[in-house]
């Protein structure tokens, strides 16, 4: 990959599930150690977009490509999901789940060796978790699980990372380390693409924004963006107030 290729291209490109539910019209570069922030309302397209950059959602229109490659992008993303799938009852170690982000490196027939267990050991002292490696995935705090999902994401070594609203529930100290964590990734070259309702967050870690409400509404510098009117028009109806340098949009529908 040369150094100009963006780890993520979508030209005019539209995902939607088979009832006709989506989002349309997306025009995105994502070069390497560059974040994205995907903001917009509830139900704007948000996750359907991360779902359909990992494939699970069908690309119905435009083009995407994933490191110059329209195909084969599997092992190189890595995803944060929402809501952490976990039963936090079964019986399984911190370091056990991040192996988990090994395996589809692994393929077939293979079992981890010593590479994997050192890369393991970095996405958790990357997330800040190297001391809690063997304790039981369902006794840590929600914020700490989600820390190690992430290091279980890392662990796949991904070009490109992709974060479902991650600073939900999340209180001041564990928001911090995911911030320090992200500009790391970012510093070691991955591209990360983070939806979230919480645009200081997009101002602290993101170079560029993404306003979706069912389609594509603009793109390009956090500053060019994150205007009040463009927020405004994205939030249509949702009342958004401005406090010297910073956007807010108050709580709304469970966030
Ligand atoms: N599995 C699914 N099957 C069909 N339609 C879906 C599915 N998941 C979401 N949708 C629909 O797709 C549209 C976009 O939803 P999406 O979850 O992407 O929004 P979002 O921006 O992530 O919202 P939120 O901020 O509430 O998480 C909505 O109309 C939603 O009802």
């Amino acid at each position: 990959m040369s150094a100009t290729t963006p780890v993520l291209r979508l030209r005019d490109a539209a995902f939607r599930y088979p009832g006709g539910a989506g989002v349309s019209d997306l025009s995105v570069d994502v070069a390497p150690g560059e974040a994205l922030a995907v903001i917009g309302p509830n139900g704007a397209g948000k996750s359907t977009l991360l779902r359909g950059i990992l494939g699970l959602v069908p690309l119905v229109a435009g083009d995407m490509q994933v490191d110059g490659r329209t195909n084969d992008a599997d092992g190189m993303i890595g995803f944060l999901p929402q809501s952490a799938e976990l039963d936090p009852d079964f019986p399984i170690s911190l370091a056990q789940v991040v192996m988990q982000g090994r395996y589809r490196r692994l393929g077939l027939f293979r079992w981890p060796g010593r590479r994997d267990r050192q890369l393991v050991r970095e996405a958790l002292e990357t997330v800040g978790l190297a001391d809690r490696a063997d304790r039981r995935f369902g006794e840590l705090s929600g914020g700490q699980r989600q820390r190690g999902l992430l290091a279980r994401a890392l662990a796949s070594e991904p070009s490109l990372l992709l974060l479902d609203e991650p600073f939900n529930g999340l209180d001041q100290a564990n928001r911090e380390a995911l911030v320090d964590t992200l500009r790391t990734l970012k510093a070691r070259g991955v591209a990360v693409i983070v939806s979230t309702h919480d645009l200081e967050l997009a101002r602290e870690v993101c170079d560029t924004v993404l306003l979706v409400n069912g389609t594509q509404l603009s793109c390009g510098p956090v500053d060019d963006v994150l205007t009040l009117s463009n927020v405004q028009e994205c939030f249509d109806g949702v009342e958004v107030e401005i406090d010297e340098h910073t956007l807010v949009v108050p709580d709304h529908e469970g966030h």
